[in-house]
């Protein structure tokens, strides 16, 4: 089989026709979300109760402001680093390289944004923009996907991605022809993995929360909640830069419309929705109920975080003390496969801890209306996909090992249920 008949083999996300549907739900989802949550009845599953002309959507205001904004992760981004990682190995054997200084980039930021701020920047105005910054992203998320597509055309096989380079175009475009696209030293699928739309998500956030304040006198406890979790997560992210670069979006995934949309809209526009929600519909929440609900964040951080540190230091270093004593499976790789700890209770349970920190975030929003769970909803979605993904590669690399794994451990993400 050649490399395009077995990349033609294993299409995912239903194949042409399925990336056709999701290239244009996708941003209808993230425009649909922006305007029901603005409206009274903000119903999920309910139209919006009127549409955008193009005068409302288009701003050169907004477009400059995605520009400077993106200009700005940039030079963080090339800001000298504590640490420059290899990635892992390449098809032609080679590593590329990666500076950790994402969380340098979020604090500095912080920095930029507090002295903006004290000096009259009037970030709470940055919320009444959504709706034309999500467009203004949204076609600069298209044009940059196109751009690279036409870029990967010049690239050679030893550089696309498995899974992107089927020769049939809508789904190249969408998986993303090759791996690690860069521009010299400069990868454009790390940096927007973890810079420009993250770290938007933060100041979003903020923006909602100022603009709480100056509607109603001070933030509610329900949007204080939203915000201090949410940055918790996205810190937590930075400061774990390093473990990004063994997902599956770093070295299986090709670089185009999914991640580059995702990452530079979904992320900032939908994953805030919470906040946004609370702007426009205030709810009242009372002592305990946010205590128990901080609860529930820290029990799912607790095992986010242990799951996904058991692994990255067992993979790093198999001897060190925290992780010594843990049983573990040999693979044909060389490479072992934990069965006992976080482990050995799913497979996959960084997941599960995950899925517990989303519902921590939709609770402030109380349960009248289910708009603030669409994320527990669409995050669910993702991660049995993923999970699913995962298992197909996981199968791939470890064959025997991988199923005495599955019988050994027999749940994927909930125990006991799923
Ligand atoms: N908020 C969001 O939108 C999203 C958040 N996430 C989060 O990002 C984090 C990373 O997730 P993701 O990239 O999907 O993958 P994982 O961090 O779960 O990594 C999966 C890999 O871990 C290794 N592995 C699996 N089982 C074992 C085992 N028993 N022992 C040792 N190694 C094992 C395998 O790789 P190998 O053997 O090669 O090391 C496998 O491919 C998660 O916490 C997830 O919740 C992910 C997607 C979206
Ligand atoms: C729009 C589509 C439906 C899918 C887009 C997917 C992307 C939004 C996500 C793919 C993998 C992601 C990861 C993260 C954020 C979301 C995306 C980019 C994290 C950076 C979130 C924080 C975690 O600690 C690490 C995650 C790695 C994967």
């Amino acid at each position: 089989m050649t490399p395009r008949e077995a990349s033609q083999a294993s299409l995912e996300f239903g194949g042409p026709l399925g990336v056709t549907v999701m290239l244009v739900l996708l941003p209808a989802t993230m425009f649909h979300l922006l305007l029901v949550v603005r409206s009274g009845p903000a119903r999920l599953l309910g139209p919006p109760t009127y549409l955008p002309g193009l005068e409302e959507l288009w701003s050169p205001q907004a477009l400059l402001l995605l520009f400077i904004w993106l200009g700005l992760q940039v030079a963080l981004y090339l800001l000298p680093a504590r640490k420059v990682a290899e990635g892992l190995e390449l098809k032609d054997k080679s590593r590329l390289r990666y500076p950790i200084n994402g969380f340098q980039a979020l604090v500095l930021t912080a920095l930029l944004v507090g002295l903006g701020v004290s000096a009259g920047l009037p970030l709470g105005a940055l919320s009444e923009m959504l709706l034309p910054l999500a467009f203004a992203t949204t076609l600069t998320s298209f044009i940059f996907s196109l751009l690279l597509y036409v870029k990967a055309l010049a690239a050679p096989v030893s550089a696309l991605a498995p899974g992107g380079n089927s020769g049939n175009s809508i789904y190249d475009f969408f998986l993303g022809r090759e791996l690690n696209p860069r521009l010299g030293s400069f990868d454009f699928k790390y940096f927007c993995e973890l810079r420009p739309g993250l770290i938007g998500w933060v100041f979003i956030n903020l923006a909602l929360l100022i603009q709480e304040a100056e509607l109603r006198g001070s933030p509610s406890l329900a949007m204080w909640l939203v915000n201090a979790f949410q940055l918790l997560y996205v810190g937590d992210a930075l400061w774990y830069e390093e473990s990004v670069l063994t997902t599956m979006d770093i070295i299986h995934d090709g670089f185009g419309f999914m991640l580059a949309f995702g990452d530079l809209a979904w992320v900032p526009f939908t994953y805030s929705l919470q906040a946004q929600f609370l702007l426009y519909h205030p709810q009242p929440l009372g002592l305990p109920m946010a205590l128990l609900i901080c609860l529930i964040k820290v029990i799912g951080y607790y095992i986010f975080r242990g799951a996904n540190s058991q692994k990255n230091t067992f993979r790093k270093n198999p001897s060190d003390p925290s992780v010594a004593g843990l049983e573990t499976i040999p693979t044909a790789t060389g490479r072992q496969l934990l069965v006992s700890g976080w482990w050995g209770m799913v497979r996959h349970p960084n997941y599960l801890g995950d899925l517990i920190m989303a519902l921590a975030w939709s609770l402030p929003c109380g349960v009248s209306h289910l708009l603030p769970y669409f994320y527990v909803l669409y995050f669910t979605a993702l991660l049995v996909h993923r999970e699913a993904r995962d298992e197909q590669q996981c199968l791939r690399k470890y064959g025997h090992a991988w199923q005495e794994y599955c019988k050994r451990v027999p749940y994927r993400i909930i125990p006991y249920v799923y």
